[in-house]
């Protein structure tokens, strides 16, 4: 490609990066806050956890190659040039492992994004996964029809996670100290 090709294309995305972060304020500090609070909400996870320390073994580089990610999901910034696919083929997950993933996934966006970014990340979360969901099922011998879910009964019980339960800990006062507020 010519430079000046070159030049126009990284002057389009920068423009539709910036109508992007106007209309929903997503920028790549929003995306680094998403990113850090959300894994650190999942290694916390008793279910996902596990199966991420497994895997990742350089979280620095985890948590950078996520940022980037985002920041071309939501921005379009074509930062991002991994392949998520092929790392999710023959992890031992299935739908209700998607569903956590998404429950914590939601309940930081709206903790750390104002509601139209939270919204705007979480519909394209929810389709990535959906993708992801159908590829893992592909893998394990499962064809899936429109909107069915994969349910590999081989896998350890999961248990479906709360609202609540994905809320960080801190993040409301105990009992105690609400009802003594409210005297
Ligand atoms: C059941 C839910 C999920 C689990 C257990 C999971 C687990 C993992 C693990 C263990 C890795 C690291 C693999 C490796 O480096 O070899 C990984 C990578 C990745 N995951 Fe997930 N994941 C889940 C869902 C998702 C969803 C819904 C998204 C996107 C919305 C996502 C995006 C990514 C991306 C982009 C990478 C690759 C980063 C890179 O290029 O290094 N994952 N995931």
């Amino acid at each position: 490609m010519e430079s000046k090709q070159m030049d126009e294309m990284a002057e389009r995305r920068a423009q539709a990066s910036a109508d992007i972060t106007a209309e929903t304020g997503i920028d790549d500090a929003m995306i680094a806050v998403l990113v850090d609070t959300f894994y650190a909400r999942v290694r916390a996870d008793a279910v996902l956890g596990p199966i991420f320390e497994g895997h990742v073994t350089d979280w620095d580089e985890h948590l950078s190659q996520m940022r980037l990610f985002w920041s071309s999901v939501a921005l379009m910034s074509g930062r991002y040039h991994g392949r998520p696919m092929p790392k999710h083929l023959n992890l031992p997950i299935d739908g209700r492992h998607f569903d956590r993933w998404l429950v914590l996934f939601e309940t930081v966006a709206q903790e750390v994004c104002p509601p139209v970014a939270a919204a705007y990340f979480l519909e394209r979360a929810r389709r990535i996964a959906s993708n992801l969901e159908y590829g893992v099922a592909v893998t394990n011998g499962a064809e899936l029809t429109r909107g069915q879910r994969f349910l590999n009964p081989g896998l350890p019980p999961v248990t479906p996670l709360a609202r609540h339960e994905a809320a960080e800990k801190t993040s409301s006062p105990p009992q105690d100290q609400q009802e003594s507020r409210r005297q």
